[in-house]
């Protein structure tokens, strides 16, 4: 039962954004319309049914002429007007067709706007990067945060909306049948003892039966189908990862111990998944046998009455259809087990996956900042850095950043040099302390230089919009950044990360500064790629064309701490 209040909270949680959003009328819309539509086919089949009754009757008595108006044309009944049973499957037909349209129309919207929604708030404020950060701190699964965006919200949506609608339709069958089998199923007689509708107290019974078993049986498979999307999520990342570094890989021979990696995470794949199959075949017994055992016995219990002359071949036939009908909707949860699993096991995933990122968000920063428009200097009074896991990495670092000028950040390797640089980019958010800043145009330059997905003219001007920029510019700034080479090939779409050299993609990222023009500009090792030569000219372009620059380097270099006319070395900031 707790399971169920949580199953029924994280469908709440997940759903009610969309369907309170600003495509909240035409996704309801959808749902009536499907329901509608849902609604019309259970009426159909009901009516189906009683056409039914008058063929095989027909066909018991060898009456041709009421067995053809069963099957094509209308019959008049004590209970009614009957179309025949064609009339009504072409409609039925078409209920069904559009039901399905309808409801695949809604699960694309649904997942768009999800997608949407949950790429924005992965991006949003930094929340990937403090996700990747406090995943280790975090109680809840943080893992392949990019395949619950491209393939749990596909399957939430799709799912959801199946099971909203197979719970719907059996509700409105078993309603649509239950008067139909309590009238038809007569009463019995045990020692005396007279039992009316008899047949729906044995479907009752034996659906409660069947679906604890098959609970019990099949509970376990929830955590197995949530493992396995981990696993598998977990295979295809490490396949990604080798791709990205195919070159390292094949320059340090590591073929050999990347496969003996890889075998491993297809172990976990295939491990789990032996255990899901394991489960489901039971499973799949239990539900099989179930299936079989209900359609029969209807029949045997049913031609006791037909035998003994009560009711007719037709009626006999109509009653085991709305036994199996009712069964059926009782029995929902027991048959449809392994699927109501794996949906189980999805919306466990997302659910975390959308709290985790709330979480994430709620961060508080200890650090206080402060923005003040006179101001020339970076000024930090008191800063603590942290680790993600609470050690201190830096204690009490009280510093100036005078403006204008070239200052070089330095200390050994592992001190924490990166990390105050995150914590001056307001990224980091285990500080504390306190940091006045200029209201300046500040830029911050990584240790790796990222290329995003494009062409060569997106690369060179991210995070700014390539389409504002003229490619002269452009082309002129490749020249003073010493890649005249790439000056025509602007448009050329290719993976840029694997072509350019490391040293030609530090380069790349001076040509950002220069379109960027920023006041301040703070470079993490960004030319430690380059040599000494070329490293000089790059400074030289950036002071030269930006005179009002300040610019912070973090570096161990002597040769490019020469370049500077301020070195702050933070060792004395260690954290004890
Ligand atoms: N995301 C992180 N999670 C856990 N530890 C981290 C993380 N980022 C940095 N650290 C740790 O913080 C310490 C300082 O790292 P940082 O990169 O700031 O050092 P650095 O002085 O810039 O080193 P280098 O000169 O080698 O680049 C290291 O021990 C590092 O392992």
């Amino acid at each position: 039962m707790k399971q169920l209040f949580q199953m029924m909270g994280d469908l709440w949680f997940l759903s009610r954004p969309y369907f309170s959003s600003e495509d909240r009328k035409k996704a309801w819309l959808l749902i009536i319309a499907v329901l509608g539509l849902t609604l019309l086919m259970v009426g159909l089949d009901v009516w189906q049914s009683f056409s039914r009754n008058i063929y095989y009757t027909a066909l018991q008595q060898k009456d041709l002429s009421t067995f053809l108006r069963g099957l094509f044309w209308y019959s008049h009944t004590s209970e009614g007007f009957v179309p025949g049973f064609f009339l009504i499957a072409i409609p039925a037909l078409l209920a069904g067709v559009y039901a399905t349209y309808l409801q695949q129309l809604l699960q694309l919207r649904w997942r768009t706007w999800m997608t949407r929604s949950m790429s924005q708030q992965w991006l949003h404020q930094n929340t990937a990067f403090l996700i990747a950060m406090q995943a280790a701190n975090m109680d809840i699964g943080a893992d392949n945060p990019d395949q619950r965006i491209q393939e749990d919200i596909d399957r939430f949506a799709a799912d959801t909306l199946t099971q909203f609608t197979s719970l719907f339709s059996n509700l409105i069958t078993l309603v649509s049948y239950i008067g139909l089998l309590w009238v038809l199923s007569g009463p019995l007689v045990i020692f005396g003892l007279r039992i009316p509708g008899y047949f729906l107290w044995v479907a009752l019974i034996y659906s409660i039966i069947a679906t604890i078993i098959t609970h019990f049986c099949g509970r376990k498979l929830i955590n197995l189908q949530t493992q396995q999307q981990k696993v598998e999520a977990d295979f295809r990342y490490a396949l990604v990862h080798i791709r990205n570094h195919a070159a390292s890989i094949a320059l340090t021979g590591g073929g050999k111990r990347e496969q003996g990696a890889l075998t491993s995470r297809f172990t976990a794949v295939y491990d789990n998944f032996f255990l899901i199959m394991k489960r489901s075949k039971w499973l799949g017994l239990l539900t099989s046998g179930l299936e079989v055992l209900s359609g029969n016995f209807a029949l045997l219990v049913g031609s006791a009455r037909y035998f003994a002359g009560k009711i007719s071949f037709g009626t006999l036939m109509q009653l085991v259809l709305a036994f199996s009908r009712v069964q059926g909707a009782l029995g929902w949860i027991a048959s449809s087990y392994s699927s109501l699993a794996e949906w189980r096991s999805n919306v466990i995933r997302l659910a975390m996956f959308q709290r985790m990122m709330a979480r994430a968000r709620e961060y508080e920063q200890t650090i206080e900042r402060q923005t003040i428009p006179d101001l020339s200097d970076m000024i930090l009074q008191n800063v603590d850095v942290f680790k993600p896991d609470g050690s201190i990495l830096l204690q009490n670092v009280s510093l100036t950043l005078p403006h204008g000028h070239s200052i070089a950040l330095a200390g050994p390797s592992g001190i924490g040099k990166s990390t105050l640089l995150r914590v001056m980019a307001n990224i980091w958010p285990f500080a504390s302390g306190c940091i006045q800043q200029p209201q300046l145009r500040m830029m911050f330059m990584p240790q790796r230089p990222y290329l995003p997905l494009g062409n060569l003219k997106q690369i060179l001007c991210y995070p700014l919009e390539a389409e504002n920029y003229d490619d002269t510019v452009l082309q002129q700034i490749l020249r003073q950044i010493g890649l005249p080479q790439l000056a025509s090939r602007l448009k050329d779409e290719e993976v840029w990360e694997q072509t350019l050299s490391p040293g030609e993609q530090q380069r790349l990222m001076f040509g950002r500064i220069l379109l960027n023009k920023p006041d301040w500009v703070f470079l993490d090792e960004a030319t430690s790629n380059l040599d000494e030569d070329a490293e000089n000219i790059l400074y030289a372009h950036l002071r030269q064309s930006l005179p009002n620059i300040t610019i912070v380097s973090v570096t161990h270099k002597p040769s490019l701490q020469a370049q500077h006319n301020l070195i702050i070395d933070i060792t004395r900031f260690k954290g004890a």
